[in-house]
């Protein structure tokens, strides 16, 4: 049996029933909205698992599901050294997002990486304290700041609402994913121009690599896709 683990609600979870559906598999929850059974027709041996977006990673890596669909930007940021346990078997074409530095857009002074840089040393000698961003993408942020050299700053955690935090004063910045900017706007922030985002993120599915054989093999042909 292989063990598919799909996002449990919202656009990620409709989009990828959509994109089984068109390869002739349908999935679908077994009950109402709360219960997270799920059923599968038009392929045997494949069995639904619904799990939160953000745990999946993990459960592909620990083998708990042999495959799953969920962000790049989840994977990249919750396993170290992502490659060796998982294989990206297919983009799947929806869940585009970048993550992305924004500050106040009432910062004119700063557009750039670079502008943000020197910003950033001068708020720590006016302020005492280094310049906050936050963000729920620890691993990928810093490691993308430390490329550009940039070190005066600190990251406050925030698992939602992110935007929000520059205008409750518990961040100066904030990192997260946007796709239309709708949330940005809002917010009055805008995006620190740089070469590239932190992340150009999409909805992927993924499979174990020690899981990978017949089995799975059978399942991806059904699909109309190959093993990598
Ligand atoms: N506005 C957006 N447009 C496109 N993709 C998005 C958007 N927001 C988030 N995503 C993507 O959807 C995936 C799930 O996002 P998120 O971590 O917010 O999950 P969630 O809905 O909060 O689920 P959970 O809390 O159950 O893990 C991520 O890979 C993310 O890149
Ligand atoms: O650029 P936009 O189209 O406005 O999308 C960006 C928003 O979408 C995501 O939030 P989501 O709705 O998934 O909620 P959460 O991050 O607060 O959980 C993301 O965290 C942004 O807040």
């Amino acid at each position: 049996m292989i063990r598919l683990g799909v996002p449990s609600k919202g656009r990620l979870m409709e989009l990828t029933f959509d994109w089984f559906a068109a390869r002739g598999v349908t999935l679908s929850r077994s009950g109402s909205d709360r219960d997270y059974g799920g059923r599968v027709e038009g392929i045997d041996g494949l069995q639904l698992v619904l799990l939160s977006a953000g745990e999946i990673p993990r459960e592909l890596a620990v083998g708990r599901i042999e495959l799953g669909v969920t962000g790049q930007d989840l994977v990249r940021e919750r396993l170290v050294g992502w490659r060796s346990d998982l294989a990206e078997i297919a983009p799947l074409g929806f869940g585009h997002a970048d993550l992305i530095l924004a500050v106040p857009e009432c910062w004119r002074d700063c557009e750039t990486l670079d502008d943000f840089a020197s910003i950033a040393r001068d708020f720590r000698a006016a302020h005492g304290f280094r310049l906050r961003i936050a963000t729920k993408y620890h691993r990928l942020v810093r490691a993308w700041l430390a490329e550009a050299e940039v070190a005066d700053y600190q990251l406050v955690d925030s698992q939602g609402a992110t935007e929000g935090t520059v205008a409750n004063q518990t961040a100066e910045a904030i990192a997260d994913i946007t796709s239309s900017g709708e949330t940005l706007r809002a917010n009055a922030l805008k995006i620190i121009e740089h070469d590239n985002p932190i992340l150009r993120s999409q909805a992927v599915l993924f499979a174990n690599r020690a899981a990978m054989g017949a089995e799975l093999d059978r399942v991806l042909t059904h699909l109309g896709l190959a093993a990598r």
